[in-house]
């Protein structure tokens, strides 16, 4: 029998195969099958999720193993954030240790376990990289513009401005003084549709500034729509943040990272350009349940007959929140 894990960081919702323990690995169309069905909010009785997290061999230096992401569409993006974080929780267990590389499909990323969060709230940290601002990386296309930075963009909204980051995956971020979920709604379904600006679509968040590095971030995720969070748009977020409000920014301190879901810190090291700024993603890995069906099954994408057993984790995550967000929006 396989066993797949639901996990999550700052309730942005996955599924963990493993594909170690298969005798043959999925297809890469199998695994697009696999998303577009276990996604589903009826799929299993665990509710919907963003995507798949896939966990392979890899022979790269210093790396315990690759992780890819399928999201819940079946399309596949390049990194996952939080996702990172739940994967690096489940490749420290398995081998005992507590610092390590993950190889995800653009680089080898720097990962380790943190402090807990609280009892039953393991922390993890993971690098956020490459980083780029170039049009042609994310890839963007505005008026032959080599970057977006902070420009207002009256073709997708009037009266905001925008920036755009790679890191790698692609991110659109806009800082507003009250977040209009509707608005991000529409921007988000606009730019994932066929457009002539974002040819590959985007992942979109709006920011508010709640203070000296205290964010509140929420993201309309390509491949997903509307997450509780999205790990590499917080990240994004915070480097746009660190460059475009320096008197709202204290570069010794982390940068607190509020979202639907939760809480995440993130830390951010300025460099002369965006591309050579580091980026630290810092937040829970949650484990909720296990599951439980046969090689066969997994394969066809027939989740019928899964076994679902439920961790205690979640619990404890949700106290950890209610005792240290006091208001999320
Ligand atoms: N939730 C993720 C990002 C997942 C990929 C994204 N939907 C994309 O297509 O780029 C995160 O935590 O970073």
């Amino acid at each position: 029998m396989i066993n797949l894990l639901r996990a999550h960081g700052s309730e942005n919702q996955f599924f963990i195969l493993d594909q170690t323990q298969l005798s043959t690995p999925l297809t890469d169309t199998e695994l697009s099958h696999l998303a577009q069905v276990i996604c589903q909010p009826h799929a299993t009785s665990l509710g919907s999720a963003d995507g798949v997290l896939v966990v392979n061999t890899t022979t790269h230096p210093d790396c315990l193993g690759e992780m890819r992401i399928i999201n819940a569409d079946g399309s596949e993006a390049k990194m996952c954030g939080n996702g990172l974080r739940t994967v690096t929780r489940y490749l420290a267990e398995k081998s005992n240790q507590t610092q390590f590389k993950i190889a995800t499909p653009f680089m080898d990323l720097a990962v380790e376990q943190a402090p807990d969060l609280a009892p039953n709230v393991p922390a993890f940290s993971v690098q956020i990289a490459p980083i780029s601002m170039a049009a042609s990386d994310l890839p963007l296309h505005y008026h032959d513009q080599a970057v977006l930075n902070d420009q207002a963009v009256p073709e997708f909204l009037p009266d905001q401005t925008f920036t755009a980051i790679a890191v790698p995956n692609p991110h659109l971020i806009s800082f507003v003084d009250k977040i209009d979920e509707a608005a991000l709604g529409q921007l988000g379904q606009t730019l994932n549709a066929p457009n002539p600006h974002f040819t590959e679509g985007v992942n979109v968040s709006f920011a508010e500034i709640r203070g000296t590095n205290h964010l509140f971030v929420q993201t309309y995720e390509r491949g997903v729509g509307f997450t509780n969070a999205c790990g590499t748009g917080m990240s994004a977020t915070s480097l746009a943040f660190a460059r475009q409000f320096p008197r709202a920014f204290d570069p010794t301190t982390p940068i607190t990272v509020q979202n639907p879901g939760g809480v995440v810190q993130t830390r951010v090291h300025l460099g002369k350009t965006a591309a050579t700024s580091q980026l630290h993603l810092i937040g829970n890995g949650t484990f909720t349940a296990r599951l439980t069906l046969s090689e066969t099954a997994l394969h066809q994408a027939d989740i019928t007959q899964v076994l679902v057993t439920p961790t205690t984790e979640e619990a404890a995550y949700q106290a950890f929140v209610a005792s240290t967000v006091p208001a999320t929006k």
